[in-house]
């Protein structure tokens, strides 16, 4: 580019490329170096248009050829910045709605705990970390016992907002590198890394007992909330699935032995 100004290319008409440079350095550099590049361009070509014909021969313009020449490259790589400025803005603003959507789509919008599609995901994860490190890792699945009745009694918002309060109860119980879930209606899943049964049977009890003294308050009505629970710990070659199931069976067993207990007995 220099060179063609230097020399003045065919009839003169060089120069003109210059207007594909602000688009080009923009695009390709981003918005700060591409305008950084473009302030020494436009120095280093007021400086080789400037220099007196009489120290080094050169191709000579106009004054008013020079000035011109300037103001449109200002105009098009203002317009250039502009351009890419916005595009920017944009792809930014299309970033956080795409970062904002995966998280929603991993959250249960009722509790904003995890769902279990992304319960599924982390524990997928947390296998194959159990895999190479052969540290325990242990579920509790959980269901509110006669929850229907508490929705035909207070009505649909009430169990709504049983099923929020325990979410709340539940995250305040858990450690950081717990996960809860909701896993359907009344269900909720903890997965509990580097956790054994007897640890997990644990934690459970603390939330029961918990749960033995915590009235949901809801329109003036006093709501108890009783759980069962079923537990397992992850074993060498079981499927997720097959920790699940395990895990159902044992919280099917806490609902036929009367509701409100955690099974298996430790
Ligand atoms: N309010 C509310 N209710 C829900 C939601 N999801 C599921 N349910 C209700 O949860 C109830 C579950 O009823 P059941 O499966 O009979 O279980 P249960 O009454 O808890 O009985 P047991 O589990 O046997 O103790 C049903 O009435 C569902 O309509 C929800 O998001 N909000």
């Amino acid at each position: 580019m220099f060179y063609l100004m230097y020399t003045g290319g065919v009839e003169n008409t060089g120069p003109l490329w210059v207007f594909i440079v602000a688009p080009v350095s923009v695009f390709v550099h981003g918005l700060k170096r591409g305008l950084i590049e473009l302030m020494l361009f436009v120095i280093i070509s007021i400086a080789i248009m400037s220099i007196p014909a009489e120290i080094i021969p050169h191709t000579v313009y106009s004054t008013e050829f020079k000035l011109r020449l300037l103001y449109s490259f200002l105009t098009v790589t203002f317009l250039s910045a502009l351009y890419e400025y916005s595009r920017d803005q944009s792809y930014q603003h299309t970033l956080k709605l795409s970062e904002k959507y995966q998280r929603l789509a991993h959250l249960d919008p009722l509790t904003q705990l995890s769902n279990r599609r992304a319960a599924l995901t982390i524990l997928k994860r947390e296998q194959a970390r159990v895999v190479r490190s052969k540290e325990p890792l242990s579920i509790i699945l959980c269901d509110i016992d006669h929850f229907k009745k508490i929705n035909d009694k207070y009505g649909h918002n009430a169990g709504d907002a049983v099923l929020i309060e325990l979410a709340e109860i539940f995250t305040h119980s858990m450690r950081e590198q717990d996960c809860i879930a909701r896993w359907g209606g009344e269900e909720f899943l903890f997965i509990l890394p580097q956790t054994q049964a007897e640890s997990a049977n644990i934690l459970a009890e603390k939330i029961q007992a918990k749960l033995q003294h915590h009235i949901v308050h809801y329109e003036g009505h006093d709501i108890n909330i009783r759980m069962s629970m079923g537990i397992e710990q992850f074993k060498d070659n079981q499927s997720i699935d097959e920790m699940i199931n395990c895990a159902d069976k044992q919280l099917y067993q806490a609902k036929s032995a009367g509701r409100n207990q955690i099974f298996p007995k430790f």
